[in-house]
């Protein structure tokens, strides 16, 4: 049997808003394998950010049980979790948010700046995850002087940076034209086939999800099928 990443167990996210409670996720249970590409889809308002944070360690559930990389979540404290976060997840967002002033080695090395690594280990690493994602050409550019689907790839090499199991995509092609769409979907793929990362992605697209290995489908805030 697979080794599990994510195993989710009656998980509910609640607010408090004024006097209601508003309750975007209700009893969620699924288990992600050790190396999945899952795609995450639903309409807009079903929960799927809310999820992505609490997978991503930024926010927690109110209810259930969370285990990732073989840590219980549920109950951890801000600064524990912020820990957990650090050396387990790497986010992707859909607008890449990478530093304008700093050139794409710059970019990745940042994340890397608090390590107790070396500077020729830094380097090494910077290189070599810039390389990985094909951007090997690239490395002193500005964020201004690249692509969209070439700023992707940089912010995917941040995310790959300091070797998370897994890695969290929000519409990682959302913004992109379909050839940069595919290159980065296909980038995904191999980060989880080659280098057994552990990929949740949100998307909008079903033709984005059908790079996943599997979809889950979220409607106000259950799930209603696994494909
Ligand atoms: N911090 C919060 N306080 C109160 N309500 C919240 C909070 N965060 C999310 N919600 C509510 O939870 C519901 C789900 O929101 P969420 O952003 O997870 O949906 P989504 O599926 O990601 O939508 P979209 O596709 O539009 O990004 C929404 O009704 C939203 O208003």
């Amino acid at each position: 049997m697979n080794e599990l990443m994510i195993r989710c167990q009656g998980i509910s996210k609640s607010y408090q808003k004024g006097k209601t409670v508003v309750t975007p996720l209700e009893k969620l249970s699924f288990s992600v394998a050790k190396g999945e590409f899952l795609a995450l889809m639903g309409p807009s308002g079903s929960g799927k950010t809310t999820l992505l944070n609490l997978l991503s360690g930024i926010d927690s559930p109110s209810e259930g049980s969370l285990i990732i990389a073989e840590t219980e979540l549920m109950g951890l404290s801000r600064r524990d979790l912020t820990r957990w976060r650090a050396k387990n997840v790497g986010y992707i967002f859909q607008l890449y948010h990478l530093v304008p002033v700093l050139t794409a080695f710059e970019n990745v090395e940042l994340p890397l700046l608090l390590s107790q690594l070396s500077k020729k280990e830094r380097h090494a690493r910077v290189r070599a995850v810039l390389e990985l994602v094909g951007l090997g050409d690239r490395l002193h550019h500005l964020p201004s002087e690249l692509s969209g689907g070439q700023e992707q790839r940089v912010a995917i090499a941040r995310a790959l940076v300091g070797d998370p199991p897994l890695l969290v995509a929000d519409e990682p092609t959302g913004d992109l034209d379909k050839e940069s769409a595919n290159r980065i979907l296909g980038l995904l793929g191999r980060l989880s086939r080659e280098h057994g990362k552990t990929i949740v992605m949100v998307t909008h697209d079903p033709r984005a999800a059908e790079a996943a290995n599997r979809t889950l489908h979220l409607e106000k805030g259950q799930l209603c099928t696994t494909v």
